[in-house]
């Protein structure tokens, strides 16, 4: 992870070669504060996580414990053991958590789950049900407003008696843009599995230096995934590349590029999965959310995915305009 460079993501430390701990092994647990919103980012976007508070560069945001785990091979299309999980894990979820259908209306809608009416989304989004896997952070409620939830599941329509191949389908998609290899090293600053339109889930394709001798980058490795009610609902921003020049600044102009360094603009948070030296308060399977820099209150909380699904059209600040010519191409191309 780029903002705790310095250590490597699960380097553990050994008391016998030090007289005193590297302060980087005392970064605390996150407060016990209102850490985050939900709301709706645009009818295409759907929803995304809001600051709650300003968060200091590395300061941990939440963290927080899986709402469903399901095997993970990236094989598993082909393997019906591994879908069957998923689904069961899926339908698990459906029936114990009345946030799970509020928070992911489309692959609810995929298993014949209609979105609710906006009264009884709002009460579920205010109840703190979202929160209730939360270990620190506390979340802090919505933002949605009635007109922004109507324009949002106007697009989003039920399917009519889902045969077990839709619901198979549906999870696969579900788990494909939202889930997070687990079992390996996971760490990284964009989301661990597949998200958003990652091609095919690549747990460790964005990490930092975890990739090159975690199993899970081999395809016949069975791992677990996690899909979080939280964590999975942070959007994707792409990283500004290095060598880019020519930075319009947030008023259209043109910007010195050496007043906002590419960890000013682009995603703000990376997370973590599991306990390492530096989250050594997390559990096995939960996901720490890390700021990469300053963020104020109200600022939606992004990080970048890695891979992008061949035809994705990002619409993150990075590629909207902040550089000459957009990253937008790039995104599709990935
Ligand atoms: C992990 S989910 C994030 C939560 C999602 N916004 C939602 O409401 O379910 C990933 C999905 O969000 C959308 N998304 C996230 N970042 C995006 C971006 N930069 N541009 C366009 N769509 C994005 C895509 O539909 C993607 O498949």
């Amino acid at each position: 992870m780029a903002s705790t460079s310095g250590s490597t993501p699960d380097e553990v430390f050994d008391a016998s070669k030090h007289a005193k701990a590297p302060p980087r092994f005392y970064i605390s647990a996150p407060q016990d504060a209102p850490a985050v919103r939900v709301g709706l980012v645009s009818p295409t976007i759907g929803y995304g996580l809001f600051a709650a508070r300003d968060f200091a560069k590395d300061e941990f945001i939440f963290h927080e414990a899986p709402m469903m785990t399901a095997l993970f091979n990236e094989k598993f299309a082909a393997d019906q053991t591994l879908v069957q999980s998923q689904v069961a894990a899926y339908r698990a979820a459906l029936a114990s958590h009345p946030a799970t259908a509020v928070a992911f209306p489309v692959p609810a809608a995929r298993f014949g789950i209609a979105p609710p009416a906006f009264d009884r989304a709002a009460a579920v989004l205010a109840s703190g049900e979202l929160g209730r896997n939360l270990a620190h952070g506390r979340f802090a409620g919505s933002t949605v407003t009635r007109d922004q939830y109507d324009a949002y599941v106007a697009g989003i329509k039920a399917v009519e008696k889902p045969s077990e191949a839709d619901a198979r389908d549906a999870c696969l998609d579900f788990f494909k843009h939202y889930a997070f290899e687990v079992g390996g090293r996971g760490a990284g600053s964009g989301v661990a599995a597949a998200a958003a339109a990652a091609s095919s889930f690549s747990a460790s394709a964005s990490s930092s230096s975890s990739s090159s001798s975690c199993p899970a980058s081999s395809a016949s490795v069975t791992r677990e995934a996690c899909i979080y009610l939280l964590g999975s609902l942070i959007n994707h921003c792409c990283t500004v590349p290095a060598s880019s020049s020519g930075f319009l600044g947030s008023s259209g102009k043109r910007s010195s590029s050496s007043s906002l360094s590419g960890t000013e603009q682009g995603p703000n948070c990376c997370w973590r999965i599991g306990p390492s030296g530096l989250a050594h308060f997390v559990k096995p399977r939960h996901i720490c959310v890390q700021a990469r820099r300053a963020i104020r209150e109200g600022e939606q909380l992004t990080w970048d995915y890695g891979k992008r699904e061949k035809g994705f059209v990002c619409e993150c600040d990075t590629c909207r305009g902040s550089f000459v010519g957009g990253l937008g191409q790039i995104c599709a191309i990935l």
